[in-house]
């Protein structure tokens, strides 16, 4: 079976707790993007939900598959957030923004009554911290924030090498919301909630990747089947 038949299993698995009248975030990526389709399928067959997308390519993949949408200003919450991750820990705390959308996967999530995360078994890891943690950053003065991330870095017992995101043409990758996005090679984050809140505190810093205290349930698909892991 071929990963992406794993993320398809998962998101088949999460579409089933989608019930008529649901208010949605849509997450990003190649795993959101199997949920949203299947989704589309069941929008055909009848059911009545709207959705929240998380990023640009998320909107154009919903209206594809006949998804109503509508935005946070016109709901107030959201029922049911359904997203990927590149990395899940038994706390169910997560890095997210490997796709680039990072911010507005994050404004939905906090704007749901619940958060359910789907992928494929390999996301799954003791520690966060191997995938690069991307921080969403505004262009201007990126010395002094990359020297701040760096200080906060040092404070919290983390180092290593910062990439600014590039895009294909080899140029600065700019996120739906106009920022970059620094990957920052860390190893292994040691205590990520205390980690997420210093980089919150710095100017120039939009937002980052780790995801703490909103993904209530994991849904994970390997060979052996489909592990649910429900927040402790
Ligand atoms: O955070 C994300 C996008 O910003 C994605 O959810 C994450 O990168 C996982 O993607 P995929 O499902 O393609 O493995």
């Amino acid at each position: 079976m071929s990963m992406d038949d794993l993320k398809r299993q998962a998101a088949a698995r999460a579409v089933e707790q989608v019930r008529d009248g649901m208010k949605l975030g849509l997450g990003t990526g190649s795993t959101a993007k199997h949920f949203v389709e299947l989704l589309g399928e069941r929008v055909k067959a009848g059911l009545k939900v709207v959705g929240v997308p998380t990023s640009e390519a998320t909107r154009a993949d919903a209206e594809r598959c006949g998804v109503l949408l509508t935005t946070l200003d016109e709901v107030d919450r959201l029922d049911l957030t359904v997203d990927g991750a590149d990395e899940i820990d038994p706390n169910l705390e997560l890095i997210k923004g490997g796709g680039g959308a990072l911010l507005r996967e994050k404004i939905v999530a906090a704007a749901s009554d619940r958060m359910i995360v789907i992928a494929d078994e390999s996301k799954w890891v003791p520690a966060l911290g191997r995938f690069p943690l991307p921080i969403e950053v505004i262009p201007f003065g990126l010395g002094a924030t990359r020297r701040a991330i760096e200080a906060v870095f040092a404070e919290n017992g983390v180092s290593g090498q910062m990439d600014v995101r590039k895009a294909k043409d080899g140029h600065a990758f700019v996120t739906d919301g106009g920022h970059w996005i620094i990957d920052a090679h860390l190893g292994r984050i040691p205590d990520s909630p205390r980690l997420a809140a210093a980089l919150n505190s710095i100017p120039g810093v939009v937002e980052h990747g780790l995801f703490i205290g909103l993904a209530r349930t994991a849904v994970l698909a390997g060979p052996q089947g489909i592990r649910v892991v429900e927040r402790r």
